[in-house]
């Protein structure tokens, strides 16, 4: 423990066991030749256990092998490393999260100092597990403002955004995207008929359908109360058209009472000027002249 001696005779203590982090000194061959008495008071490591022994002793198998991987070579190199994370382990084995900083001399010696970094663990698994939290529900907030809550389709805003980035995507790879307006025939009728939860029954088997039908590549919303809309990316009119009659078959197999549900199909191919304004207005009237046309059937518009 050294002492010093002040020049009006007042002995002063400056001994490194006053610190409140470990102060450890290696040798050449990596063999512990000091430490302070925190290794004891906080490790509960007797300086007799350490003194002699390699450094690996008092850590973990990934520390040692960062010790040797990284910490040494460092050292070797730059002569100092600075707030590198190791685990450190006590006389019982029980492991301490510590940052360490060690310094080497010309001699081959290192002095290493170990501050316990325990806390400020657990304050970063707090922040993680805080942001990890506010991710989730950021992620919650994001699809409940972008899908329907009936069908869990995308809701009508959502299709207004990404109809364009669609549209636009189209336009420079030269395809073309076909827009279906897909509207419940008498869904009026079927409400009165048969009640509300039951329109909402068939609302939601409507949209299971479409998405099943449909590729992952294919947008599909609830646009309105009875209405949805698909568009369907890199498409061509004749293709289209079979989509469209497979489509009338699968929603024929949604019952309501004894019979097949129904609904009629305005459809419309984009060009290389199409907004998606334009597009849904066409589509939309062409769903007026299908239902003009006495419902069950699709009208591309021309
Ligand atoms: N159950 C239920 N009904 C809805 C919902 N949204 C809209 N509707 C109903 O959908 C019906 C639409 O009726 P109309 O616009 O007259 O259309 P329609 O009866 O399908 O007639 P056509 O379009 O000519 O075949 C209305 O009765 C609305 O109340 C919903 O979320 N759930």
């Amino acid at each position: 423990m050294p002492l010093h001696q002040l020049d009006d005779n007042r002995v002063t203590d400056y001994s490194a066991d006053y610190f409140l982090s470990g102060a450890l000194v290696t040798n050449a061959d990596n063999v512990i030749v000091y430490v302070n008495t925190y290794f004891k008071k906080e490790l509960h490591w007797h300086c007799n256990e350490l003194i002699g022994k390699y450094i690996d002793k008092i850590l973990t198998k990934s520390s040692k092998i960062f010790l040797q991987s990284y910490v040494l070579p460092t050292l070797i190199h730059e002569k100092k490393c600075q707030e590198m994370q190791l685990i450190m382990l006590s006389a019982q084995g029980e492991r301490m999260a510590v940052t360490v900083n060690a310094q080497l001399d010309e001699k081959g010696f290192i002095y290493w100092s170990f501050f316990n970094a325990t806390q400020r663990d657990k304050l970063y698994d707090e922040l993680i597990k805080t942001r990890e939290k506010l991710e989730a529900q950021t992620e919650r907030l994001q699809s409940l403002a972008s899908t329907d809550e009936l069908t869990s389709l995308l809701n009508r805003r959502e299709m207004d955004y990404r109809s364009v980035l669609l549209l636009e995507q189209a336009k420079r790879t030269h395809r073309s995207v076909a827009l279906l307006v897909i509207d419940i025939d008498d869904f009026k009728q079927i409400n009165d008929t048969y009640g509300h939860l039951e329109g909402d029954r068939v609302l939601k088997e409507l949209g299971q359908c479409l998405k099943k039908i449909s590729r992952q590549t294919d947008l599909v919303a609830r646009y309105g109360g009875e209405e949805f809309l698909i568009m369907l990316p890199d498409t061509h009119s004749a293709d289209t058209l079979i989509f469209c009659q497979r489509l009338h078959q699968l929603i024929a197999e949604i019952k309501v009472g004894s019979e097949g549900l129904t609904v009629s199909v305005g459809a419309c191919m984009s060009d290389s000027n199409s907004t998606f304004t334009e597009l849904f207005k066409h589509a939309d009237n062409a769903v007026y002249q299908a239902k003009a046309n006495g419902k069950n059937t699709t009208y591309m518009h021309s």
